[in-house]
């Protein structure tokens, strides 16, 4: 091999050529051919930015810093020195300081005579180990720098197939995944010479319309995906299944079928002859391909089952065994919804001579019979399945699918083909499971609630492949003679029912593995969104239940707030009353002192006992009339709303009758609400306390015992109820009565009953002790509030019936004894009203 001798590639002679020296190699031998190979190998640059000394024209670029010299200087030397020519001390000088770049130009080489050119050829072999590793360097460096792009670029790459696979996966479903591909046979040479002609019209211009034309004046048009023609062949045929035959290997269940009538060329576009190859073949060279083509992402296997349908059996075509014939088939559902042939033989298949070898198998142990019609006819439905396991190596994502390539026997009529014996029997089958297969598609076409799968092994097996969720491609098979126009018609006919079928979406099969852990997760979501329920559901009765509670809460707050409001209600009047009552002590206090002599000091009077029936002087009557009615309810207030007989007011004359005598140096009037009647009751004082109550605890809680309500001095009832009313009637009714005086102390809060309050003055008069008693207990007036009524008849008493007086109020010597208790003792309000009455 004889490099370029381009003249400019010698490079001009740096510095004066030395003296060339003799050469001790004779002239004829110059350098061999593996020599010069050598050499040339050595220069051959591998890509121009690695080095620039390729071109000579370029300047070479300088030696990397530190870097060891090609040739060292003691190796030239020594060189030199050991005797190399003239030639090869030119060849140094000229090429050795030229950098590790530079190119030798063979005809240099040449020139150096043998002797010298080992030495020549030292240097050369040393330049081009440096240029190696240079270039080993800069490709490392140069692969470093690149691998971020790379994996961008492989990335984005991943992505483009992704999306290219989604929008064509979506061109498929946008096109029906149920595809019908026609294909009309050439006419055979007998159907020539016969005389038949083509009812097939074909305009190549319209690929997808076919023109049935059995006579002159019948003419039927037909719509199909794609119309193949006779003079189209399995290239382009198989060329429209690509993208059909391609889904399998994105994950999704395929199926293709060849239906007709027979000899119409089923087998040939399935399977195909040697020579040219079927759809089977071609859709197993593809899966391959495509196989090899995304080995960087995705892993593909493959394996291969093929069985046959005979006389509604099914039998394993790739068992060649003898136990083949007692062996039973059976198709059983899986529990992804598939259906599969338990026992079918899945041969693993590796390359595609492993698939035709599997084929050819397949192929001969079918069923075949010469018939009328075909010499090779498939007594039998030949199913071909190929299973494809994916796993995507960058996602670990793994799916399982298959395709299943189907030739069918062809239907016939079985007087038109003179069948019989076996061939009959076979015919039947034949035509029975086609028949299941022509009720199943008209179900699905129609939408019928119950699809007849069952009623054949053929619809049974194609179940999940007719009417699930897989892409179904189905060529039908025509013959273009006269003589089959019947067939012909009848088979375009089923094409157009199941072109009609309208099919849901093709869902991409994920492997079972992966399909029963998702199964179990989806269980665990649903048991968790079952609890979450539940929680749910309690928090929401919880939040119920507060908020009814913060109801409650609210109403009793409410409740609290008017009580409380109430309350400062009747604080406020307690304290208006105390002060009214102040008042009144008050005035009544100036009155007793301007009315009545002071009392003479303890010590100077006269015991009680010997005062004997002793009337107190006058006190003037503090008639509170104008207020009457609206403190008619009040204690101590005298209420005379009696009205005489003669119409006039008698309470004013009465009332100008009664003088009002002060036993106490207080009188209080308790003005409460009436409901809740009040009294007050004489507290004993501390010394007396003791006596009374022997239990210290007793005393210690003094302020809550109340008194027995006969300590309350109680002379009167009001005489406008009605039985006071009639007592007063008793009295009144006389002249002498109505002349009586009367003093009446009354409460107008707590009204005494009328039975109990009556007395005249010489039955119920207080006697002097009595009086003094009570009015020794003045000291305590600002604790004793007495409830007082009393009348003091003046005059000559009116009988009065002793019923009325015996055993109540102050005349009660049992009441008196406990007024003698609680004389000098502390007044306490008693609100009980039961335990008033009880009392009286
Ligand atoms: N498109 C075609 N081009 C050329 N020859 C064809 C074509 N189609 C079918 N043939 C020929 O027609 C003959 C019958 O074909 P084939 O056996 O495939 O029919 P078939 O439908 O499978 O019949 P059967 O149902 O009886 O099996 C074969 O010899 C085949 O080579």
């Amino acid at each position: 091999m004889e490099a370029d001798p381009a003249p400019s590639s010698t490079p001009p002679p740096s510095s004066p050529a030395p003296a060339a020296s003799p050469s001790r190699h004779p002239p004829g031998e110059e350098g061999g051919g593996a020599e010069r190979v050598e050499v040339e190998e050595y220069v051959d640059p591998p890509s121009p930015d690695c080095c620039g000394g390729a071109d000579p024209d370029h300047a070479p670029p300088p030696s990397p810093k530190g870097e060891e010299p090609v040739v060292s200087a003691e190796e030239e030397q020594a060189a030199v020195a050991g005797g190399e020519g003239e030639a090869l001390r030119s060849f140094l000088e000229e090429f050795g300081d030229q950098g590790d770049d530079s190119l030798v130009p063979s005809p240099k080489l040449k020139q150096i005579n043998t002797p010298d050119r080992l030495a020549a050829l030292r240097f050369l072999g040393g330049k081009y180990n440096s240029l190696l590793e240079r270039y080993k360097q800069q490709v490392a460096k140069c692969a470093e720098e690149c691998a971020p792009r790379y994996d961008g670029l492989k990335k984005k790459y991943a992505d483009e197939c992704a999306e290219r696979r989604r929008l064509y996966n979506e061109l498929i479903e946008l096109r029906g995944n149920i595809r019908v591909f026609c294909r009309c046979r050439p006419l055979s040479t007998a159907e020539i010479s016969n005389g038949c002609s083509s009812i097939v019209q074909i305009d190549p211009s319209h690929e997808t319309e076919l023109q049935f034309v059995p006579s002159d004046k019948d003419r039927k048009a037909f719509k199909f995906d794609h119309v193949f023609g006779p003079s189209d062949n399995q290239e382009t045929v198989f060329a429209e299944s690509l993208p059909v035959v391609r889904s399998v290997m994105d994950g999704f269940n395929v199926c293709i079928f060849a239906y007709g009538q027979t000899g119409t060329g089923k087998t040939f576009t399935m399977e195909g002859i040697p020579e040219d190859r079927g759809v089977n073949y071609r859709a197993l060279e593809e899966l391959f391909r495509l196989s090899e083509e995304r080995s960087s992402s995705v892993a593909y296997t493959f394996a291969v089952s093929i069985l046959e349908v005979y006389n509604e059996k099914i039998r394993d075509l790739l068992d060649e065994s003898s136990e083949q014939t007692g062996r039973k088939l059976d198709i059983k559902q899986t529990a992804d919804g598939t259906q599969e042939v338990a026992g079918l033989i899945e041969a693993p298949i590796y390359t595609i001579d492993g698939v035709w070898e599997k084929l050819k198998v397949g192929a001969k142990n079918r069923s075949v019979g010469a018939t009328s019609a075909n010499e090779l006819s498939s007594r039998s439905h030949s199913l071909v399945k190929v299973t494809v396991r994916s796993e995507h190596l960058v996602t670990g994502q793994k799916w399982r699918s298959h395709i299943w390539l189907v030739d069918l026997a062809g239907s016939e009529r079985v007087n038109k083909t003179e069948v019989e014996g076996d061939r009959l029997k076979e015919s039947q089958f034949i035509n029975k499971s086609l028949s299941a297969l022509g009720d199943v598609i008209s179900a699905l076409a129609s939408k019928n609630a119950h699809i007849p799968y069952r009623n054949s092994k053929l619809t049974h097996l194609l179940q999940s492949s007719l009417g699930g969720d897989c892409k179904t491609l189905m060529f039908v098979q025509i013959s273009p003679s006269s003589a089959d126009s019947g067939e012909t018609l009848c088979s375009l006919n089923f094409a157009s029912r199941v072109r009609a079928i309208d099919h849901g979406p093709a869902r991409k099969q994920a492997d079972p593995a992966e399909t029963f852990k998702l199964k179990q997760m989806t269980e665990k979501i649903r048991h968790e969104e079952k609890e979450n329920a539940k929680l749910l559901e309690s928090l929401q009765l919880t939040q119920l239940k507060y908020a009814s509670r913060e109801n409650v809460i609210k109403t009793l707050q409410e409740k609290i707030r008017e009580a409380e409001q109430t309350s400062k209600t009747y604080q406020q009047r307690v304290r208006e009353l105390e002060n009214e009552l102040a008042n009144e002590k008050k005035a009544a206090r100036d009155t007793a002192r301007s009315t009545k002599p002071p009392l003479a000091p303890m010590r100077q009077r006269p015991p009680l006992g010997r005062i004997g029936n002793h009337i107190p002087p006058k006190a003037p009557l503090r008639l509170r009339l104008s207020k009457a009615p609206t403190i008619q309810n009040k204690e101590n207030i005298p209420v005379m709303l009696n009205k005489g007989s003669s119409g006039a007011d008698t309470s004013k004359a009465v009332a100008g009758k009664a003088r009002r005598v002060s036993l106490t140096p207080v009188i209080r009037h308790i003005p409460l609400q009436p409901k809740r009647r009040s009294s007050l009751a004489v507290l004993p004082t501390q010394r007396e306390q003791l006596s009374i109550f022997p239990d210290k605890r007793s005393v210690s809680r003094l302020s809550h015992i109340q008194m027995p309500r006969r300590s309350i001095a109680t002379f009167n009832s009001i005489p406008a109820t009605p039985l006071a009313a009639a007592a007063h009637k008793q009295v009144d009714g006389t002249p002498e009565a109505r002349q009586l005086r009367r003093i009446e102390f009354s409460s107008s809060k707590f009204r005494s009953p009328p039975a109990l309050a009556r007395f005249n003055s010489r039955n119920n008069a207080l006697s002097p002790q009595q009086k003094l008693r009570l009015a020794s207990g003045s000291g305590n007036a600002s604790k004793i509030c007495f409830s007082v009524q009393k009348r003091v008849i003046l005059g000559s008493p009116a009988p009065v019936k002793s019923s009325l007086l015996s055993g109540t109020g102050i005349f009660n010597p049992a009441l008196r004894e406990k007024m003698m208790a609680a004389k000098i003792g502390n007044a306490q309000r008693v609100f009980n009203t039961n335990r008033r009455k009880s009392v009286l």
